[in-house]
């Protein structure tokens, strides 16, 4: 059982489209692929319960049905960090929840689980609790999105590096076109993240629009 932990160099960066991505490319390759949204903020009710679309559009490119509270444990309707949507419910995040939540899909007939974070790599849940904790109780391996726009040299080299510290496995990187604008230099900037990372680049992913539907694996490097 794989279990993979897609992380950003911080919100927007394109994490939901590589995840999706990700998976069908998983599915292609015939494994049984759960996912999961643990936390997610910025969620709309939907039939008497709070859903987010991320945890919707990954479910929908999975090969597999869990119910909607598995895939997504925490759900706050308020789009703003977590842990403060957390405190204003009068929730607090727990790491053994999150880390039983995982546990459970590890008892599912599934070949891995690919887990979407929120917001970028250090992000807090709750205090003296951050989601690197709990991406190293569950042995996940880490795949880093980098959204192209100006800064993200800086903050793909930052998280590589906590990634890192925190003395988890990283599977490689995805570049992400998140705009219909290539960023300035874009190609430059490309070449500059592959050297600098020196870890695997899994995929380019250019500007896709309404990219919910269509086959992302073909931006999958051999
Ligand atoms: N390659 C792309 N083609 C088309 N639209 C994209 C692409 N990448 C990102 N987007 C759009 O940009 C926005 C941000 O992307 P996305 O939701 O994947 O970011 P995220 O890192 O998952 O954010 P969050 O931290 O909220 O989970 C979304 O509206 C998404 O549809
Ligand atoms: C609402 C938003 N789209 C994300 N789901 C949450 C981003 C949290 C970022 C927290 C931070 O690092 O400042
Ligand atoms: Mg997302």
């Amino acid at each position: 059982m794989n279990t993979y932990f897609i992380t950003g160099t911080d919100t927007d960066t394109g994490k939901t489209v590589a995840a999706c991505a990700f998976v069908q490319s998983l599915v292609k390759r015939e494994k049984n692929v759960a996912v999961m949204k643990p936390v997610a903020s910025g969620c709309y009710w939907q039939n008497g319960q709070l859903v987010n679309e991320d945890a919707l559009n990954l479910m929908q490119h999975s090969n597999t049905a869990f119910d909607y509270d598995r895939v997504n444990p925490y759900t706050f309707e308020a789009a703003i960090a977590p842990h403060i949507a957390a405190t204003d419910n009068g929730v607090v995040i727990e790491k053994e929840k999150l880390v039983t939540a995982v546990e459970w899909f590890h008892q599912q007939p599934i070949d891995c689980l690919v887990i979407e974070g929120a917001g970028g790599w250090q992000l807090p849940l709750a205090p003296g609790l951050r989601m690197p904790e709990v991406v190293k109780d569950i042995n996940a391996r880490v795949i880093l999105v980098v959204g192209l726009k100006l800064g993200c040299l800086n903050h793909a080299l930052l998280s590589l590096q906590s990634i890192r510290q925190e003395g988890c496995d990283v599977v490689g990187w995805i570049a992400v076109q998140t705009g219909p604008e290539p960023m300035p230099r874009q190609e430059e900037n490309l070449a500059s993240l592959r050297e600098l990372l020196g870890t695997k680049e899994l995929a380019y992913i250019p500007y896709v629009p309404t990219w919910s539907g269509k086959d992302l694996t073909v931006y999958f490097h051999k």
